[in-house]
């Protein structure tokens, strides 16, 4: 049975190719934003999407995570993460070492992970956001007289015939993306070229009016049951200045003891919890990413 995934487009995008990691199967379905790919999934359009959540250097695609938590409830049903290598490409007409484009085009993620560079080697020179890293390589693919460049994947350099004339422009090496997996449905992962490194549950939990030892209280929840915690994130409710929600990543599976123990002392304590998905996480090493 074949079934369709909504992606950040166009094609060669980073979404792209964790989708292709993850469900080499799927019906790929290309959408113009993070957003619409989630709406996708909400109104029943397709089944699944994936979407970018965390990024090493450049933190959480607060997007993501606010819709989750804000929007609907759409549950996590897995997550993967795979290396990032930004590199800096232009039309060929233009892969003259010493020409200097007018703007660079790429994803605010994108430039984000390549400030170094851009300061280093392109200083003064202006970018411009676009929707995805591959939709700032197509805008160069259809305008070969415009004297613009993009920072994107070496897929998008390919599908869009440009020129890479810096490979590696990330300014740390160890740059990793992390995206999720949403659906209504149970998502079986067959035939995928991903590692499986455990299984992770997310808990969305709002503290009752701020006190003394709040935080701490909560937290002790997980530690004197020994539950991992792989990340806490806190981000705005928008009720109110001041006001936080955390999203908590428990590093095993929803079970039948722990995790409703602990979501049981904390509902005690007056806070609202929520589940936002219990998954397996996988990762791709840089090596498959070039299969
Ligand atoms: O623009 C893309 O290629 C995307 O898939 C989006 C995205 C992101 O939102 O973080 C994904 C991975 C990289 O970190 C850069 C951009």
């Amino acid at each position: 049975m074949t079934y369709e995934i909504a992606f950040l487009g166009p094609k060669a995008t980073f979404t792209d190719l964790a989708v292709s990691k993850l469900f080499p199967d799927a019906n790929k379905i290309p959408m113009p934003t993070i957003l619409d790919c989630l709406d996708a999934v909400e109104k029943g359009e397709v089944e699944l999407a994936l979407v970018p959540i965390e990024n090493a250097l450049e933190g959480s695609v607060n997007i993501t995570i606010d819709y989750l938590t804000h929007e609907a409830q759409l549950p996590i049903r897995g997550e993967i993460i795979i290396p990032i290598q930004q590199h800096y490409m232009v039309h060929p007409n233009h892969s003259d070492p010493a020409f200097k484009p007018d703007i660079v085009y790429s994803h605010s993620h994108a430039i984000a992970q390549c400030h170094k560079f851009l300061h280093r080697e392109l200083k003064g020179i202006p970018y411009e956001y676009t929707t995805s890293t591959a939709a700032a390589a197509k805008m160069v693919k259809e305008n070969p007289e415009r004297k613009i460049a993009a920072i994107a994947n070496e897929m998008a350099a390919e599908e869009y015939g440009l020129v890479i004339t810096n490979h590696n422009i990330h300014d740390y090496s160890h740059n990793h993306t992390k995206f999720v997996v949403v659906s209504h449905k149970d998502v079986a992962y067959r035939g995928h070229m991903a590692v499986e490194g455990g299984k992770k549950t997310t808990l969305m939990v709002t503290l009752p009016a701020d006190y003394t030892g709040a935080l701490h209280q909560v937290l002790s929840a997980f530690a004197w049951r020994k539950l991992n915690l792989s990340k806490i994130e806190s981000r705005p409710m928008k009720t109110g200045l001041g006001d936080y929600l955390f999203i908590i990543d428990v590093e095993m599976a929803m079970d039948e003891v722990l995790i409703p123990g602990t979501i049981a002392e904390l509902e005690a304590l007056g806070c609202k919890v929520s589940v936002l998905g219990s998954y397996p996480s996988f990762s791709v090493k840089s090596s498959v990413m070039q299969k």
